[in-house]
């Protein structure tokens, strides 16, 4: 029997409504697999856990996290308790800088019975790769001065290791894919990082054989993601630029409730964390109504990553028959509670078991 081990950390808002619903359905994919189970850690780290114990994280809670296979995150942050920098650093961010989680991989396609609000998606799919430890997220900079005399001075941070492995990331992925790999710069209005991206990328693009490249500025490369993203194949991108174009992502997707990600450790010595692209979305907290999809899909990528692939795609496709049957939270044109959402995926996973 494989055992995987995985550290769940719901956190705040609609973490804690889609996490729970999430491992359900993991442990309908493990029996249906037979020889495959999971064993669940819960961590009640989150906004409250700060408001009782002044930390997003019990002292210890990096090397408790250390010891699973993987991290099953949900959302971090609610303003109403701790300011969004606090608790995103605290927790999110710095799961992804202490584990070295250097990559986020955020796909996004045509999802079949969820209607895109592009008036022709074609059929677009695509991934894109973000770096995801440095970059526009630096924790360098500082303030100084106060009043009308305040400046905030917030530092840039590009490593050539990270950029380039960043870029080997993508031109592997596209090997395996459509062979085009699109890098998101903008070396026309920031002098110093982007121009050296670019050379990175070019430098990067040598060493791949028979892969397409284009480098395309990011304000241009966001209007084509609405006009045309079935042209693209694998994105790259820095870590702001990243984040902002899987937000676009997810909205000609029909909805950020249904985008997922996997921040990924490849130097072995630390888990990664699989998580949607969502955040703890405030505004229906409570309501029964959080799309369930991003987080199972999340589920997927993470089967994918422990190398049971045909068990992700057998989740994924019996998703998207489910949302093609009409199951569909508000979020992207249905009635439908999260509760029916997910009820629904699991009896028809059952009767294919
Ligand atoms: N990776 C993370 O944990 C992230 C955390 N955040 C945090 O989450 C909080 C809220 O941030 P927002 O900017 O409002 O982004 P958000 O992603 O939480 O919500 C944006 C909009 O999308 C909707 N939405 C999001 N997920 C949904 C789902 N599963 N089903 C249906 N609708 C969904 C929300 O209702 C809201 O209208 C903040 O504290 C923010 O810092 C934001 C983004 C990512
Ligand atoms: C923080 C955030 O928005 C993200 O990682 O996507
Ligand atoms: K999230
Ligand atoms: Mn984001």
């Amino acid at each position: 029997m494989k055992k995987i081990k995985l550290a769940v950390v719901p956190g705040d808002g609609i973490g804690v409504e889609v996490v729970p619903r999430a491992l359900r359905v993991l442990d309908t994919i493990a029996d249906i697999h037979g020889g495959l189970s999971f064993e669940y850690e819960h961590f009640d780290y989150g906004c409250d856990y700060y408001l009782k114990h002044g930390d997003m994280m019990a002292a210890d809670g990096m090397d408790r996290l250390r010891a699973s296979d993987g991290i099953f995150l949900g959302a971090v942050g609610d303003a109403t308790k701790v300011p969004d920098h606090i608790s995103l650093w605290g927790l999110l961010l710095k799961i992804r800088r202490e584990f070295e989680l250097e990559i986020n991989v955020r796909p996004a396609k045509v999802f079949k019975g969820i209607q895109s609000p592009l008036l022709n998606p074609k059929d677009f799919d695509l991934v894109v790769v973000r770096e995801n430890s440095e970059g526009e997220y630096s924790s360098v900079g500082g303030r100084m001065y106060h009043g009308d005399n305040e400046i905030a001075i917030q530092n840039n941070v590009f490593s050539k290791r990270a950029t380039k492995q960043a870029m080997d990331h993508a031109f592997k992925l596209a090997e395996s894919r459509r062979r085009h790999v699109t890098s998101a710069t903008k070396s026309n209005g920031i002098f110093h990082s982007m121009p050296f991206w670019d050379e990175v990328f070019k430098e990067t693009a040598t060493e791949y054989e028979g892969i397409d490249t284009v480098s395309q500025h990011i304000d241009a490369l966001a209007a084509t993601f609405v006009t045309h993203p079935e042209r693209y194949d694998v994105i790259v991108a820095s870590n702001l630029f990243g984040d902002v174009l899987t937000d676009i992502g997810a909205g000609i997707m029909g909805s950020i409730g249904i985008a997922p990600s996997a921040n990924l450790n490849l130097n072995g010595k630390h888990p990664s964390m699989f998580e949607p692209v969502h955040g703890s979305a405030p505004d229906i907290v409570g309501k029964g109504i959080a799309n369930p999809i991003g987080q199972i899909w999340t589920a997927k990528l993470l089967l994918d990553h422990h190398g049971e692939v045909a068990m992700g795609n057998l989740l994924l496709d019996t998703m998207e028959q489910v949302t093609a049957e009409g199951f569909l939270t508000p979020d992207v044109g249905g009635d439908k509670q999260t509760d029916e959402v997910v009820e629904a995926l699991i009896r028809k996973l059952k009767s294919k078991a």
